[in-house]
């Protein structure tokens, strides 16, 4: 097939001449000094890209694009339904909001290396302050509005962070999230103190600001505008970080993945013409928050890098106010292509099965929908499919790989769509199948997800001042591999489909949240005992959270009481994101008898699959025990109205 040849020619090209193929991509950005090398072999954990080269991220995300005639072009479009406000910002404001943001950051005394945090809603501020960082040689780490106070305060001191910029409330349906008593109660918790907050103060709700510690943003901004004070963007090395954005780990502790300068801009700019199919110019929406990877790579850093206009959607896919709302705002914006998280589709499948909104909008301009984030079902990809009459093309990369690992290029020529696959491996990832003592496995067999090493461009170097746990998660147990955590197998065709996770991160709605974390929550709960976690499937996020706690003697409260105190903890200590509602109290948990938790055994009988005692196991009858709770709270797939397990 003509199209398909397209995608083997270039993967072979990749294969045959990585260094040729990435120093190639690498001429679409503009150097200040171009790399003495495209790939280092001998640095970092590795080897690194772009070696020498000097850059700056801002630069080639505004600067350029107002230098060579794009600056009447909206670089960006916010719309909030939730607000009922919209704006749209050229390159060229956007360029000069940005600079007098660097002013005020950099009149601060910051300097290149120092980090910030960035802990604000989806508002266009949040953009400019990753961009004002960026242009400076900042080292931002934006923070997801959904935690809470105390995963603030472990990103704070993770990063030492000498600023915070933040705004005053975020906005959920039906409530105002007020971030500054989180953002109050981080920085007490926090040892590092940040030495300065810039606080966006939102119409919806004001806070008090803290004498000396907090300025006000638009006061600030107000002087910096009419000061016009040029900023120059400071050189870069390509190797230098970007950004450390936290991602859950096994433990309550996340990992900060880095993000480099140079790779990371060759890598988003090449997907977004080859995987994602747009041109510059076109309007281009991710569907996520910025709190998230793909609001990093695919709301701010990809689209402006490749010259389009992005989309900063504030609402959600249904209730915002209905279920149109995300084809009213491709209609409205004329975008071409849309990524979301399935989550959001069966969320708007749920409102509108016969998706009869959709008729209400000239989609004319819309040409493919993209999914990430979380496994895609194939009724859902059918669902879109037919609603739509648009390709969808599910994909799999992670917050790691900053950019599609596996996917369906449709600017290289659309490969046919496999329901329950992403497709095949992309250019600078060779995707292998291995069991558990690295042999490699044939096809349609199960085994480990891992990628030869070295990693493209784009994909973390290291973890923020962690380079053994760097190793530990990623390096050590496949030699010569990076672990992706994830299992499945590689068809025929090599395309390839993944199954499950290897460690305890479950997938809730997109939002990747460890167990072991949840756990290390419920277990500051005065009355818990011990605890288990698990990821149980759900027909609307994917999987949620269900815990089982056992109490200590003595313990007065009753059941309920204290189920409803360890969803209270989890909230409180880890945010409402962690969508933790099911907890249940059991006499025992089932373990090994060396002491270990059979979690998988959990997970497997609350969700009616095949399940055989572990031969190790303690004693058994502790299963049926558990079987009895989920079976009285009618809480799994087993166990749900019609099933009796
Ligand atoms: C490919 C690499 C990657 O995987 S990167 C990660 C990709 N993942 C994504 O893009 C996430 C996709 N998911 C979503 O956008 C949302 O979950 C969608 C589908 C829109 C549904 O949103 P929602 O209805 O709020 O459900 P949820 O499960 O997200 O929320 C659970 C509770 O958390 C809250 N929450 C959510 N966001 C915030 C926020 N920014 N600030 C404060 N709170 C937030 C929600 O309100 C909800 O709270 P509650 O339990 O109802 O009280």
């Amino acid at each position: 097939m003509a199209e398909s040849s397209s995608y083997h020619a270039v993967y072979q090209r990749w294969q045959s001449d990585p260094k040729g193929f990435w120093g190639d991509a690498a001429t679409a950005i503009d150097w200040f000094s171009d790399p003495e090398k495209v790939f280092d072999p001998d640095a970092g954990a590795y080897g690194r890209w772009f070696v020498g080269g000097t850059t700056n991220t801002c630069h080639n995300c505004l600067d350029r694009h107002v230098a060579a005639g794009r600056g009447s072009q909206n670089a960006l479009i916010y719309d909030s339904p939730i607000t009922g406000r919209k704006r749209a910002i050229t390159y060229a404001q956007m360029l000069s909001e940005v600079t007098a943001l660097a002013a005020i950051i950099r009149d601060r005394g910051l300097k290149a290396g120092d980090r910030v945090i960035i802990y604000m809603p989806m508002v266009p501020e949040a953009v400019m302050a990753m961009l004002a960082c960026a242009r400076l040689g900042l080292v931002h780490s934006v923070v997801f509005g959904g935690f809470a106070a105390n995963e603030l305060a472990t990103r704070i001191d993770d990063c030492a962070a000498r600023l915070v910029i933040t705004a005053s409330c975020g906005l959920e349906p039906g409530r105002i999230v007020a971030y500054k008593p989180l953002l109050d109660a981080a920085i007490a918790m926090a040892r590092i103190k940040p030495e300065s907050c810039i606080v966006l103060q939102r119409g919806e709700l004001s806070c008090e600001l803290t004498e000396g510690r907090d300025f006000d943003y638009e006061s600030l901004m107000a002087t910096a505008r009419a000061n016009a004070e040029a900023v120059p963007c400071v050189p870069v090395e390509a190797t230098d970080p970007l950004y450390i954005l936290y991602t859950s780990g096994t433990t309550g502790q996340p990992k900060g993945v880095v993000r480099d300068n140079g790779g990371h801009m060759v890598a988003l700019h090449w997907s977004m013409h080859a995987h994602y199919g747009v041109k510059p110019g076109e309007v281009f929406w991710a569907a996520s928050d910025i709190g998230w990877v793909v609001g990093h790579s695919y709301i701010v850093y990809a689209p402006l890098l490749h010259g389009n206009t992005t989309i900063l959607f504030e609402g959600k896919p249904v209730g915002t106010p209905d279920a149109g709302t995300f084809w009213r705002v491709i209609a409205e914006h004329g975008v071409v292509a849309l990524f979301t998280a399935p989550t959001a589709f069966r969320a708007i499948r749920k409102d509108d099965p016969k998706a009869e909104h959709v008729g209400r909008y000239d989609l004319s301009k819309f040409r493919t929908l993209f999914l990430a984030g979380e496994r895609a079902d194939p009724d859902t990809i059918q669902w879109a499919q037919n609603a739509l009459k648009v390709p969808v093309i599910d994909h799999w990369w992670q917050t790691e790989s900053g950019w599609p690992m596996v996917g369906n290029p449709v600017g290289l020529g659309q490969l046919p769509v496999k329901l329950g696959s992403p497709s095949v491996p992309l250019p600078g990832y060779d995707v292998q199948i291995v069991d558990d003592t690295g042999r490699q496995l044939g096809p349609n067999t199960l085994g480990n997800v891992v990628v030869k090493l070295p990693l493209p461009p784009g994909a973390l170097p290291t973890l923020w001042h962690a380079p053994e746990r760097f190793h530990k998660a990623y390096l050590d147990e496949f030699p010569g591999f990076y672990k992706t955590a994830d299992a499945g197998y590689i068809d025929e065709d090599g395309y390839l489909f993944i199954m499950a996770r290897t460690d305890d991160i479950i997938n809730v709605a997109g939002h990747r949240l460890s167990t072991g974390g949840m756990e290390e929550a419920i277990a500051t709960h005065p009355d818990v005992a011990e605890c288990a976690v698990i990821g149980i499937a759900d027909d609307m996020k994917g999987q949620i959270p269900v815990g089982f706690f056992v109490t200590n003697n003595g313990v007065e409260q009753s059941p309920e009481e204290i189920a409803a105190g360890v969803v209270k903890v989890v909230r409180d200590r880890i945010g409402p994101v962690a969508a933790f509602k099911n907890a249940f109290q059991v006499k025992r948990l089932p373990k090994t008898r060396s002491g270990k938790i059979l979690r998988a055994t959990l997970q497997k009988i609350a969700d009616g699959e095949d399940w055989k005692i572990p031969a190790t196991i303690d004693d058994p009858a502790i299963l049926d025990e558990i079987a009895a709770v989920l079976k009285e709270h009618r809480v799994g797939k087993a166990f749900r109205e019609g099933n009796d397990g």
